[in-house]
């Protein structure tokens, strides 16, 4: 199954704040949505779930339009933790109001998830810890087994060993129930393990989609040191400067080929060792505006 975003925009107070966003999600596809605060990831994650209506565009599930035919809205899940519904409910009112929403809720599984996680149905909502709201919210959405998932800031605030369990849950169901998960996170290296894509969120678009696979082949990062004070034209023409520390530059190409390898090997630099590349590279890259544009070097 496959959901296509077209030409979505949203405004509030005459504010854009999504102006034109386009992207396609298949099931199995993990992607993670990242952006600056305020970029409007909420907002986006609202919109495909229709808690707002956008302002145009439409949500399509496999070319059929969600507003022509809202029944299709549920292979789409998204559990809110802080919603008023939760709170005043006790887990078994909760899970009952889910099995009758999704046709094809996991009970079952649920429980198990429930039980040798220590979490008590009978208690209310309320009574568990953030962490474990969390892990009741995640668990909830999974069992809905819809094939596209919507999760915002799942890993706000958590332990390691939660965040550790949440990211095993997520890939497993992924593979084993062809299910998709959109995560809009501020945990870059949470997603950097987890997602197959990335999407960068900027000034109200989708200004890049990583496939990370991918980008960690056609990208490197480089720590570079010139004997010149001029920062070459190459380096700041072709590549994103992520840091300048004295006479020490760390640079991302993310199209790097055999012709820029020889190029920045004419340059002759005294230090040019590649470095592993995360998502917090490709992140500051797109959204680091400070050194990039200094062209000499202490
Ligand atoms: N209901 C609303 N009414 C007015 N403005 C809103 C509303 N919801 C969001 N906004 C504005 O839209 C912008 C984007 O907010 P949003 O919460 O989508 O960003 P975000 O990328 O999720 O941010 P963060 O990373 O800080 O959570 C912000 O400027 C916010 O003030």
């Amino acid at each position: 199954m496959k959901l296509d975003v077209t030409n979505l925009a949203k405004s509030f107070r005459q504010q854009p704040i999504l102006k034109q966003i386009d992207f396609s999600w298949t099931d199995q596809e993990i992607i993670g949505l990242v952006g600056r605060n305020g970029a409007g990831k909420t907002t986006l994650l609202n919109c495909l779930t229709n808690y707002y209506q956008p302002d145009q565009g439409g949500i399509f599930l496999d070319e059929v339009g969600l507003m022509e035919k809202p029944e299709l809205r549920q292979h789409l899940v998204a559990v809110d933790p802080q919603h008023p519904f939760l709170q005043s409910e006790r887990l078994t009112a909760i899970s009952d109001y889910y099995q009758l929403a999704y046709p094809n809720f996991d009970k079952q599984q649920l429980q198990k998830y429930w039980l040798s996680n220590q979490i008590e149905q009978n208690k209310h909502y309320r009574e568990f810890s953030k962490g474990q709201q969390a892990f009741i919210c995640i668990t909830l959405a999974i069992c809905c087994r819809t094939e596209f998932v919507i999760l915002d800031e799942p890993f706000d605030g958590l332990d390691l060993i939660v965040r550790d369990k949440i990211v095993r849950l997520i890939i497993a169901n992924s593979t084993k129930y062809h299910c998709g998960f959109l995560i809009a996170s501020h945990n870059l290296n949470e997603l950097d393990g987890l997602c197959d894509r990335a999407l960068f969120l900027n000034h109200g678009m989708i200004t890049q989609d990583y496939a990370l696979e991918t980008t960690r082949t056609q990208s490197k990062k480089f720590q570079l040191v010139f004997r010149q004070q001029k920062i070459p034209a190459l380096v700041y023409e072709r590549g994103k400067i992520l840091t300048v520390r004295g006479r020490v530059l760390e640079v991302v190409f993310t199209n790097y080929d055999n012709g820029l390898a020889t190029d920045l090997a004419a340059l002759e630099p005294v230090l040019c060792e590649e470095l592993p590349l995360e998502l917090t590279d490709l992140f500051k890259a797109e959204y680091r505006s400070t050194s990039t544009g200094k062209k000499v070097l202490a």
